[in-house]
Protein backbone atom coordinates (compact mmCIF):
# COMPACT_ATOMS: atom_id res chain seq x y z
CA UNK A 1 0.00 0.00 0.00
CA UNK A 2 1.66 3.67 -0.86
CA UNK A 3 2.24 5.87 2.25
CA UNK A 4 0.85 9.17 1.70
CA UNK A 5 2.10 12.10 3.58
CA UNK A 6 -1.63 12.21 5.39
CA UNK A 7 -3.70 9.72 7.59
CA UNK A 8 -6.95 8.80 6.45
CA UNK A 9 -9.90 7.42 9.11
CA UNK A 10 -10.87 5.07 5.86
CA UNK A 11 -7.45 4.03 4.38
CA UNK A 12 -9.50 1.87 1.70
CA UNK A 13 -10.79 4.94 0.23
CA UNK A 14 -8.37 5.94 -1.62
CA UNK A 15 -7.43 4.14 -4.74
CA UNK A 16 -4.04 4.86 -7.31
CA UNK A 17 -5.39 3.07 -9.98
CA UNK A 18 -7.78 3.71 -12.92
CA UNK A 19 -11.60 2.50 -12.30
CA UNK A 20 -12.80 1.02 -15.46
CA UNK A 21 -15.69 -1.84 -15.46
CA UNK A 22 -16.41 -2.20 -11.67
CA UNK A 23 -12.00 -2.72 -11.79
CA UNK A 24 -9.03 -0.75 -10.56
CA UNK A 25 -7.50 -1.43 -13.26
CA UNK A 26 -3.22 -0.01 -14.69
CA UNK A 27 -2.93 1.33 -17.64
CA UNK A 28 -1.47 -1.34 -20.40
CA UNK A 29 1.74 -0.50 -20.83
CA UNK A 30 2.43 -0.46 -17.36
CA UNK A 31 3.09 3.47 -16.78
CA UNK A 32 2.39 5.61 -14.26
CA UNK A 33 2.47 9.08 -13.73
CA UNK A 34 3.25 11.73 -10.51
CA UNK A 35 1.14 13.74 -8.63
CA UNK A 36 2.41 16.58 -6.86
CA UNK A 37 1.72 18.72 -3.37
CA UNK A 38 1.78 22.12 -4.29
CA UNK A 39 2.66 23.30 -1.40
CA UNK A 40 6.11 21.18 -1.17
CA UNK A 41 6.45 20.59 -4.67
CA UNK A 42 6.90 17.12 -3.77
CA UNK A 43 5.69 13.75 -5.55
CA UNK A 44 3.26 11.79 -2.55
CA UNK A 45 1.61 9.83 -5.16
CA UNK A 46 1.29 7.75 -8.60
CA UNK A 47 -1.53 6.91 -10.99
CA UNK A 48 -1.53 5.08 -14.39
CA UNK A 49 -0.99 7.00 -17.57
CA UNK A 50 -3.39 5.46 -19.82
CA UNK A 51 -2.69 6.50 -23.31
CA UNK A 52 -5.01 6.68 -26.64
CA UNK A 53 -4.70 2.88 -26.92
CA UNK A 54 -6.37 2.42 -23.50
CA UNK A 55 -9.13 3.99 -24.90
CA UNK A 56 -11.68 1.93 -26.70
CA UNK A 57 -11.81 -1.22 -24.04
CA UNK A 58 -13.45 1.63 -21.51
CA UNK A 59 -16.14 3.06 -24.00
CA UNK A 60 -17.06 -0.55 -24.23
CA UNK A 61 -17.49 -0.90 -20.95
CA UNK A 62 -19.67 2.29 -20.55
CA UNK A 63 -21.37 1.37 -23.72
CA UNK A 64 -22.33 -1.94 -22.62
CA UNK A 65 -23.26 -0.95 -19.14
CA UNK A 66 -25.63 1.83 -20.57
CA UNK A 67 -27.67 -0.86 -22.14
CA UNK A 68 -28.93 -1.83 -18.43
CA UNK A 69 -28.37 1.36 -16.88
CA UNK A 70 -30.60 3.35 -19.65
CA UNK A 71 -33.72 1.14 -18.17
CA UNK A 72 -33.03 1.64 -14.29
CA UNK A 73 -35.93 3.82 -13.68
CA UNK A 74 -35.71 7.20 -11.97
CA UNK A 75 -36.51 6.94 -8.35
CA UNK A 76 -34.15 4.16 -8.48
CA UNK A 77 -31.33 6.38 -9.91
CA UNK A 78 -32.45 9.05 -7.55
CA UNK A 79 -31.78 6.69 -4.31
CA UNK A 80 -28.22 6.01 -5.78
CA UNK A 81 -27.35 9.40 -6.46
CA UNK A 82 -28.56 10.52 -2.79
CA UNK A 83 -26.59 7.23 -1.02
CA UNK A 84 -23.69 8.81 -2.86
CA UNK A 85 -24.24 12.07 -1.48
CA UNK A 86 -24.70 10.35 1.89
CA UNK A 87 -21.16 8.41 1.43
CA UNK A 88 -19.38 11.08 0.25
CA UNK A 89 -20.52 13.38 3.86
CA UNK A 90 -19.49 10.54 5.35
CA UNK A 91 -16.41 10.68 4.36
CA UNK A 92 -15.72 14.26 4.04
CA UNK A 93 -12.92 14.35 6.54
CA UNK A 94 -10.34 11.98 4.77
CA UNK A 95 -11.59 13.29 1.04
CA UNK A 96 -10.57 16.85 2.24
CA UNK A 97 -7.32 15.81 2.84
CA UNK A 98 -6.43 14.50 -0.33
CA UNK A 99 -7.74 17.46 -1.77
CA UNK A 100 -5.77 19.85 0.03
CA UNK A 101 -2.84 17.64 -1.07
CA UNK A 102 -3.39 17.33 -4.53
CA UNK A 103 -4.88 20.81 -5.60
CA UNK A 104 -2.85 23.22 -2.65
CA UNK A 105 -6.50 24.43 -1.39
CA UNK A 106 -6.22 25.31 2.59
CA UNK A 107 -8.53 22.72 4.04
CA UNK A 108 -11.21 24.83 5.14
CA UNK A 109 -11.54 25.87 1.36
CA UNK A 110 -11.71 21.68 0.71
CA UNK A 111 -14.90 21.29 3.43
CA UNK A 112 -16.21 24.33 1.36
CA UNK A 113 -15.68 23.02 -2.01
CA UNK A 114 -17.14 19.51 -0.85
CA UNK A 115 -19.90 21.08 0.62
CA UNK A 116 -20.51 22.93 -2.85
CA UNK A 117 -20.33 19.82 -4.87
CA UNK A 118 -22.56 17.88 -2.33
CA UNK A 119 -25.40 20.50 -3.81
CA UNK A 120 -24.99 18.74 -7.24
CA UNK A 121 -25.98 15.23 -5.76
CA UNK A 122 -28.35 16.18 -3.79
CA UNK A 123 -30.28 18.59 -6.71
CA UNK A 124 -29.71 15.98 -9.26
CA UNK A 125 -31.15 13.53 -7.13
CA UNK A 126 -33.93 15.59 -7.22
CA UNK A 127 -33.81 16.42 -11.00
CA UNK A 128 -34.07 12.37 -12.01
CA UNK A 129 -37.50 12.18 -11.29
CA UNK A 130 -38.83 15.38 -12.85
CA UNK A 131 -37.49 14.80 -16.34
CA UNK A 132 -40.75 15.32 -18.36
CA UNK A 133 -41.97 15.36 -21.72
CA UNK A 134 -44.86 16.61 -22.77
CA UNK A 135 -48.12 16.14 -25.34
CA UNK A 136 -50.12 18.46 -27.63
CA UNK A 137 -52.89 18.15 -30.06
CA UNK A 138 -51.48 19.98 -33.34
CA UNK A 139 -53.17 22.15 -36.32
CA UNK A 140 -54.35 18.25 -37.49
CA UNK A 141 -57.08 17.85 -35.29
CA UNK A 142 -57.08 13.85 -35.27
CA UNK A 143 -53.25 13.99 -34.45
CA UNK A 144 -51.06 13.73 -31.13
CA UNK A 145 -48.07 14.97 -30.73
CA UNK A 146 -46.44 13.22 -27.80
CA UNK A 147 -42.36 14.32 -26.95
CA UNK A 148 -40.17 11.85 -24.93
CA UNK A 149 -36.80 12.27 -23.41
CA UNK A 150 -34.31 9.75 -23.43
CA UNK A 151 -30.72 9.63 -21.70
CA UNK A 152 -28.37 10.19 -24.55
CA UNK A 153 -25.75 7.49 -24.15
CA UNK A 154 -22.24 7.34 -23.40
CA UNK A 155 -20.80 10.75 -22.25
CA UNK A 156 -17.72 11.82 -21.18
CA UNK A 157 -16.53 14.42 -18.48
CA UNK A 158 -13.03 15.95 -19.12
CA UNK A 159 -12.70 18.16 -15.32
CA UNK A 160 -10.07 20.68 -14.32
CA UNK A 161 -7.90 20.97 -11.21
CA UNK A 162 -9.32 23.78 -9.75
CA UNK A 163 -12.36 22.17 -8.60
CA UNK A 164 -11.92 18.57 -8.79
CA UNK A 165 -14.43 17.16 -6.51
CA UNK A 166 -16.94 19.96 -7.34
CA UNK A 167 -16.87 19.77 -11.59
CA UNK A 168 -17.11 15.99 -11.47
CA UNK A 169 -20.16 15.88 -9.56
CA UNK A 170 -21.83 19.01 -11.64
CA UNK A 171 -21.41 16.89 -14.72
CA UNK A 172 -21.54 13.36 -13.32
CA UNK A 173 -24.55 14.06 -11.18
CA UNK A 174 -26.67 15.11 -14.21
CA UNK A 175 -25.71 12.25 -16.63
CA UNK A 176 -26.44 9.90 -13.83
CA UNK A 177 -30.27 11.53 -13.29
CA UNK A 178 -30.39 11.29 -16.74
CA UNK A 179 -29.63 7.49 -17.22
CA UNK A 180 -26.52 8.07 -19.02
CA UNK A 181 -23.15 6.52 -18.28
CA UNK A 182 -19.96 8.32 -18.14
CA UNK A 183 -16.36 8.41 -18.02
CA UNK A 184 -14.43 10.99 -15.90
CA UNK A 185 -10.99 11.97 -16.85
CA UNK A 186 -9.55 14.24 -14.35
CA UNK A 187 -7.14 16.46 -14.64
CA UNK A 188 -3.24 14.96 -14.24
CA UNK A 189 -2.70 17.27 -11.29
CA UNK A 190 -5.67 15.96 -9.14
CA UNK A 191 -7.16 12.33 -10.43
CA UNK A 192 -6.83 11.27 -6.73
CA UNK A 193 -10.32 12.55 -5.27
CA UNK A 194 -12.10 12.06 -8.42
CA UNK A 195 -10.82 7.80 -8.01
CA UNK A 196 -12.36 7.98 -4.25
CA UNK A 197 -15.60 9.38 -5.93
CA UNK A 198 -15.62 5.95 -7.77
CA UNK A 199 -15.18 4.20 -5.16
CA UNK A 200 -18.19 5.55 -3.30
CA UNK A 201 -20.38 5.16 -6.28
CA UNK A 202 -19.82 1.59 -6.56
CA UNK A 203 -20.66 1.51 -2.64
CA UNK A 204 -23.84 3.66 -3.45
CA UNK A 205 -24.96 1.19 -6.40
CA UNK A 206 -23.74 2.15 -9.24
CA UNK A 207 -23.20 -0.59 -11.64
CA UNK A 208 -19.54 -1.57 -13.03
CA UNK A 209 -19.35 0.72 -15.71
CA UNK A 210 -21.91 2.89 -15.05
CA UNK A 211 -18.81 5.79 -13.57
CA UNK A 212 -15.58 4.63 -15.28
CA UNK A 213 -12.67 7.07 -14.63
CA UNK A 214 -9.21 6.79 -16.69
CA UNK A 215 -6.32 8.65 -15.58
CA UNK A 216 -3.34 10.37 -17.72
CA UNK A 217 -0.51 12.36 -17.41
CA UNK A 218 0.16 15.55 -19.00
CA UNK A 219 1.82 13.92 -22.54
CA UNK A 220 -0.92 11.88 -22.59
CA UNK A 221 -4.26 13.58 -21.86
CA UNK A 222 -4.19 15.56 -25.78
CA UNK A 223 -4.77 11.90 -27.47
CA UNK A 224 -6.74 10.49 -24.74
CA UNK A 225 -9.12 13.59 -24.78
CA UNK A 226 -9.32 13.32 -28.73
CA UNK A 227 -9.76 9.67 -29.00
CA UNK A 228 -12.83 10.34 -26.07
CA UNK A 229 -14.77 12.63 -28.22
CA UNK A 230 -14.05 11.06 -31.35
CA UNK A 231 -15.49 7.51 -30.24
CA UNK A 232 -18.45 6.74 -32.19
CA UNK A 233 -20.32 5.10 -28.92
CA UNK A 234 -19.32 8.70 -27.46
CA UNK A 235 -22.57 11.07 -27.34
CA UNK A 236 -21.88 13.91 -25.60
CA UNK A 237 -18.84 15.71 -24.10
CA UNK A 238 -18.71 18.38 -21.14
CA UNK A 239 -14.93 19.84 -20.80
CA UNK A 240 -14.10 22.16 -18.29
CA UNK A 241 -11.19 24.37 -18.97
CA UNK A 242 -9.02 26.88 -21.04
CA UNK A 243 -10.91 28.46 -24.06
CA UNK A 244 -7.92 27.63 -25.97
CA UNK A 245 -8.44 23.82 -25.20
CA UNK A 246 -12.03 24.46 -24.89
CA UNK A 247 -12.31 25.12 -28.55
CA UNK A 248 -9.94 21.89 -29.41
CA UNK A 249 -12.38 19.86 -28.18
CA UNK A 250 -15.09 20.89 -29.74
CA UNK A 251 -13.52 20.61 -33.36
CA UNK A 252 -12.51 17.19 -32.57
CA UNK A 253 -16.08 16.76 -31.67
CA UNK A 254 -17.58 18.20 -34.73
CA UNK A 255 -16.46 15.27 -36.93
CA UNK A 256 -19.07 13.12 -34.83
CA UNK A 257 -21.36 15.80 -34.22
CA UNK A 258 -21.43 15.12 -30.85
CA UNK A 259 -23.22 17.05 -28.25
CA UNK A 260 -21.10 19.29 -26.61
CA UNK A 261 -21.04 21.67 -23.32
CA UNK A 262 -18.03 23.69 -23.30
CA UNK A 263 -17.16 26.10 -19.29
CA UNK A 264 -14.28 28.31 -20.52
CA UNK A 265 -12.10 31.12 -19.50
CA UNK A 266 -13.67 34.37 -17.87
CA UNK A 267 -11.62 37.18 -17.17
CA UNK A 268 -14.42 38.52 -15.56
CA UNK A 269 -15.40 42.38 -14.21
CA UNK A 270 -16.35 43.37 -10.79
CA UNK A 271 -18.09 46.44 -10.29
CA UNK A 272 -18.34 48.72 -7.76
CA UNK A 273 -20.01 52.15 -8.10
CA UNK A 274 -20.04 54.97 -5.72
CA UNK A 275 -23.97 54.43 -3.85
CA UNK A 276 -23.07 50.85 -3.31
CA UNK A 277 -22.81 48.90 0.68
CA UNK A 278 -18.39 49.16 0.64
CA UNK A 279 -18.26 46.94 3.56
CA UNK A 280 -20.42 44.08 1.51
CA UNK A 281 -18.81 44.93 -1.59
CA UNK A 282 -15.48 44.52 -0.42
CA UNK A 283 -16.43 41.31 1.81
CA UNK A 284 -17.40 39.51 -1.56
CA UNK A 285 -14.56 40.88 -3.67
CA UNK A 286 -12.35 39.45 -0.38
CA UNK A 287 -14.19 35.73 -1.00
CA UNK A 288 -14.57 35.56 -4.36
CA UNK A 289 -11.00 36.59 -5.43
CA UNK A 290 -9.00 34.92 -2.42
CA UNK A 291 -10.99 31.94 -3.06
CA UNK A 292 -8.32 29.13 -4.15
CA UNK A 293 -5.96 31.88 -4.59
CA UNK A 294 -7.58 33.13 -7.47
CA UNK A 295 -7.43 30.24 -9.57
CA UNK A 296 -12.07 30.16 -10.47
CA UNK A 297 -12.84 30.42 -13.28
CA UNK A 298 -15.31 32.84 -12.54
CA UNK A 299 -13.07 34.97 -10.18
CA UNK A 300 -12.49 38.47 -10.21
CA UNK A 301 -9.96 39.25 -12.77
CA UNK A 302 -10.32 43.32 -13.27
CA UNK A 303 -12.29 45.12 -10.44
CA UNK A 304 -13.83 48.54 -11.65
CA UNK A 305 -14.12 51.32 -8.61
CA UNK A 306 -15.75 54.30 -9.28
CA UNK A 307 -13.90 57.49 -8.67
CA UNK A 308 -16.03 58.54 -5.27
CA UNK A 309 -15.07 56.38 -3.50
CA UNK A 310 -11.52 54.66 -5.32
CA UNK A 311 -9.15 55.75 -2.67
CA UNK A 312 -11.08 54.21 0.26
CA UNK A 313 -12.30 51.32 -1.10
CA UNK A 314 -8.29 50.16 -2.45
CA UNK A 315 -7.43 50.91 1.22
CA UNK A 316 -9.30 48.86 2.70
CA UNK A 317 -8.96 46.54 0.19
CA UNK A 318 -5.18 46.41 0.57
CA UNK A 319 -5.49 46.47 4.86
CA UNK A 320 -7.69 43.08 4.48
CA UNK A 321 -5.23 41.42 1.58
CA UNK A 322 -1.90 42.22 3.71
CA UNK A 323 -3.36 40.50 6.73
CA UNK A 324 -3.93 36.91 4.21
CA UNK A 325 -1.27 34.14 5.53
CA UNK A 326 -0.15 32.55 2.72
CA UNK A 327 1.22 28.82 3.46
CA UNK A 328 0.51 24.93 2.87
CA UNK A 329 -2.72 24.15 2.71
CA UNK A 330 -2.98 21.58 5.84
CA UNK A 331 -1.43 24.36 8.19
CA UNK A 332 -4.11 25.51 10.16
CA UNK A 333 -3.12 29.25 10.31
CA UNK A 334 -3.02 29.21 6.00
CA UNK A 335 -5.58 31.70 4.66
CA UNK A 336 -4.43 31.49 1.11
CA UNK A 337 -2.35 28.56 -0.42
CA UNK A 338 0.15 27.97 -3.39
CA UNK A 339 -0.99 27.92 -6.88
CA UNK A 340 -2.02 24.40 -7.63
CA UNK A 341 0.70 24.15 -11.17
CA UNK A 342 4.27 26.03 -10.90
CA UNK A 343 3.12 27.39 -14.64
CA UNK A 344 0.59 29.23 -12.71
CA UNK A 345 2.89 31.06 -10.74
CA UNK A 346 5.40 31.93 -14.11
CA UNK A 347 1.54 33.59 -15.24
CA UNK A 348 1.19 35.39 -12.15
CA UNK A 349 4.49 36.81 -12.42
CA UNK A 350 4.61 37.69 -16.43
CA UNK A 351 1.01 39.64 -15.70
CA UNK A 352 2.49 41.85 -12.71
CA UNK A 353 5.78 42.78 -14.47
CA UNK A 354 3.55 43.80 -17.31
CA UNK A 355 1.39 46.03 -15.37
CA UNK A 356 4.39 47.18 -13.55
CA UNK A 357 5.90 48.40 -17.05
CA UNK A 358 2.24 50.17 -18.14
CA UNK A 359 2.08 52.55 -14.82
CA UNK A 360 0.44 49.95 -12.58
CA UNK A 361 1.64 50.00 -8.73
CA UNK A 362 2.13 47.00 -6.46
CA UNK A 363 0.47 47.91 -3.41
CA UNK A 364 0.41 44.78 -1.80
CA UNK A 365 2.75 41.15 -2.63
CA UNK A 366 3.81 41.14 -6.35
CA UNK A 367 6.15 38.32 -5.70
CA UNK A 368 6.40 34.72 -6.32
CA UNK A 369 6.74 33.54 -1.88
CA UNK A 370 10.00 33.29 -0.93
CA UNK A 371 10.64 31.62 1.79
CA UNK A 372 7.76 29.21 1.72
CA UNK A 373 10.37 26.17 0.39
CA UNK A 374 9.85 24.58 -3.06
CA UNK A 375 5.53 25.01 -3.32
CA UNK A 376 4.08 27.32 -6.13
CA UNK A 377 3.47 30.22 -3.71
CA UNK A 378 2.56 33.48 -5.24
CA UNK A 379 1.23 36.25 -2.67
CA UNK A 380 -1.79 38.07 -2.75
CA UNK A 381 -1.32 41.04 -4.90
CA UNK A 382 -3.29 43.81 -5.36
CA UNK A 383 -2.28 46.61 -8.32
CA UNK A 384 -3.55 50.05 -8.28
CA UNK A 385 -4.48 52.50 -11.30
CA UNK A 386 -4.21 49.44 -13.61
CA UNK A 387 -5.21 50.20 -17.82
CA UNK A 388 -7.35 48.08 -19.99
CA UNK A 389 -4.06 47.97 -21.97
CA UNK A 390 -2.45 45.80 -19.78
CA UNK A 391 -2.18 42.00 -20.28
CA UNK A 392 -4.42 41.12 -16.63
CA UNK A 393 -7.83 43.41 -18.52
CA UNK A 394 -6.93 40.94 -21.60
CA UNK A 395 -6.24 37.59 -20.36
CA UNK A 396 -7.44 35.90 -17.69
CA UNK A 397 -4.89 35.41 -14.85
CA UNK A 398 -6.08 32.80 -12.94
CA UNK A 399 -3.81 33.48 -9.64
CA UNK A 400 -3.91 35.66 -6.86
CA UNK A 401 -3.20 39.05 -8.37
CA UNK A 402 -6.12 41.78 -8.30
CA UNK A 403 -6.05 44.72 -11.03
CA UNK A 404 -8.45 47.86 -9.62
CA UNK A 405 -9.45 50.29 -12.08
CA UNK A 406 -10.85 53.71 -11.67
CA UNK A 407 -14.17 54.66 -13.58
CA UNK A 408 -16.16 57.63 -13.97
CA UNK A 409 -19.66 56.57 -15.37
CA UNK A 410 -21.55 53.97 -15.86
CA UNK A 411 -21.47 53.98 -19.94
CA UNK A 412 -17.21 54.08 -19.76
CA UNK A 413 -17.49 51.49 -17.34
CA UNK A 414 -19.93 48.61 -19.45
CA UNK A 415 -17.92 49.40 -22.40
CA UNK A 416 -14.75 48.39 -20.15
CA UNK A 417 -16.12 45.37 -18.90
CA UNK A 418 -17.38 44.28 -22.03
CA UNK A 419 -14.34 44.82 -23.54
CA UNK A 420 -13.52 41.22 -23.74
CA UNK A 421 -13.72 38.00 -25.35
CA UNK A 422 -14.85 35.93 -22.49
CA UNK A 423 -18.23 36.19 -21.12
CA UNK A 424 -18.48 34.11 -18.06
CA UNK A 425 -19.12 36.07 -15.04
CA UNK A 426 -20.01 39.79 -14.37
CA UNK A 427 -20.28 41.49 -10.59
CA UNK A 428 -22.05 44.64 -9.84
CA UNK A 429 -22.86 46.53 -6.57
CA UNK A 430 -24.94 49.72 -5.84
CA UNK A 431 -28.38 50.27 -4.49
CA UNK A 432 -29.62 52.21 -7.46
CA UNK A 433 -32.38 49.67 -8.90
CA UNK A 434 -33.12 51.36 -12.36
CA UNK A 435 -29.27 51.23 -13.23
CA UNK A 436 -29.49 47.29 -11.30
CA UNK A 437 -31.68 46.57 -14.23
CA UNK A 438 -29.45 48.10 -16.88
CA UNK A 439 -26.45 46.46 -16.54
CA UNK A 440 -28.15 42.87 -15.73
CA UNK A 441 -29.14 43.58 -19.86
CA UNK A 442 -26.09 45.52 -20.55
CA UNK A 443 -23.21 43.26 -19.10
CA UNK A 444 -21.76 40.41 -21.36
CA UNK A 445 -21.88 37.15 -19.65
CA UNK A 446 -24.11 34.05 -18.62
CA UNK A 447 -24.41 35.15 -15.15
CA UNK A 448 -24.39 38.07 -13.21
CA UNK A 449 -23.77 38.91 -9.54
CA UNK A 450 -25.77 41.34 -8.48
CA UNK A 451 -24.77 42.68 -5.13
CA UNK A 452 -23.08 39.80 -4.50
CA UNK A 453 -19.76 38.19 -5.25
CA UNK A 454 -21.22 34.37 -5.43
CA UNK A 455 -24.04 33.05 -8.48
CA UNK A 456 -22.48 29.28 -8.08
CA UNK A 457 -25.10 27.46 -6.51
CA UNK A 458 -26.69 23.72 -8.02
CA UNK A 459 -30.02 25.30 -8.22
CA UNK A 460 -29.14 28.08 -10.18
CA UNK A 461 -27.82 27.61 -14.48
CA UNK A 462 -23.92 27.73 -14.69
CA UNK A 463 -22.33 28.82 -18.03
CA UNK A 464 -20.98 32.15 -19.94
CA UNK A 465 -21.39 33.31 -23.18
CA UNK A 466 -18.86 34.69 -26.07
CA UNK A 467 -15.83 32.87 -25.72
CA UNK A 468 -16.51 31.57 -22.33
CA UNK A 469 -18.19 28.56 -24.05
CA UNK A 470 -21.86 27.08 -24.45
CA UNK A 471 -23.85 25.15 -22.74
CA UNK A 472 -25.62 25.11 -19.29
CA UNK A 473 -24.44 23.05 -16.35
CA UNK A 474 -26.64 22.88 -13.09
CA UNK A 475 -30.29 24.56 -12.54
CA UNK A 476 -33.66 23.49 -13.11
CA UNK A 477 -34.45 21.48 -15.82
CA UNK A 478 -31.55 22.75 -18.24
CA UNK A 479 -28.70 21.04 -16.81
CA UNK A 480 -30.19 17.41 -17.05
CA UNK A 481 -31.31 18.62 -21.01
CA UNK A 482 -27.80 18.62 -21.83
CA UNK A 483 -27.86 14.68 -21.16
CA UNK A 484 -30.99 13.89 -23.32
CA UNK A 485 -32.41 13.67 -26.29
CA UNK A 486 -35.95 14.32 -27.56
CA UNK A 487 -37.77 11.74 -29.66
CA UNK A 488 -41.03 13.27 -31.31
CA UNK A 489 -43.64 10.81 -31.74
CA UNK A 490 -46.98 11.62 -33.92
CA UNK A 491 -49.65 9.37 -33.91
CA UNK A 492 -52.88 9.37 -36.19
CA UNK A 493 -56.29 8.92 -34.34
CA UNK A 494 -59.50 6.90 -35.76
CA UNK A 495 -63.37 7.69 -34.72
CA UNK A 496 -64.79 10.54 -32.60
CA UNK A 497 -62.31 13.34 -31.41
O1 LIG B 1 -13.79 27.39 -11.88
C1 LIG B 1 -14.88 27.02 -12.21
C2 LIG B 1 -16.01 26.65 -11.31
C3 LIG B 1 -16.24 27.59 -10.22
C4 LIG B 1 -17.62 27.47 -9.62
O2 LIG B 1 -18.34 26.49 -9.86
O3 LIG B 1 -17.99 28.39 -8.90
Amino acid sequence: MAHFPFKMADVELLKTEAYVQGTWTAASSGKRFDIEDPGTGKVFASCPDFSASDVDAVVESSSRAFEEFRKENPRSRAQKLLEWDRLIRESKDDIAQVLTYESGKPLAEAHGEIEYALGFTWWFAGEAERIRGNLSIPSQPNRRVVVTKQPIGVCVALVPWNFPIAMILRKVGAALAAGCTIIAKPSPETPLTCLILANLAVKAGFAPGVFNVITSSMDNTPEVAERLCKHPLVKKVSFTGSTTIGSLIAKHCAEGLKKVSLELGGNCPFIVFDDCNQEQACEELLKLKWRHAGQACVTANRVYVQSGIYEEFVATLAKRTSILKLGHGMSSDTTIGPLTTKRGVSKAQKHVEDAIEKGGKVIVGGKSGKGLGDGFFFEPTIIRDAKQSMLISQEETFAPVLAVYRFDSEAEVVKNANDTSMGLASYFFTKNIDRAWRLLENLEAGMIGMNTGNSSAAESPFGGMKLSGYGKESGKDVAVEEYLVSKTGTMTLEGHY
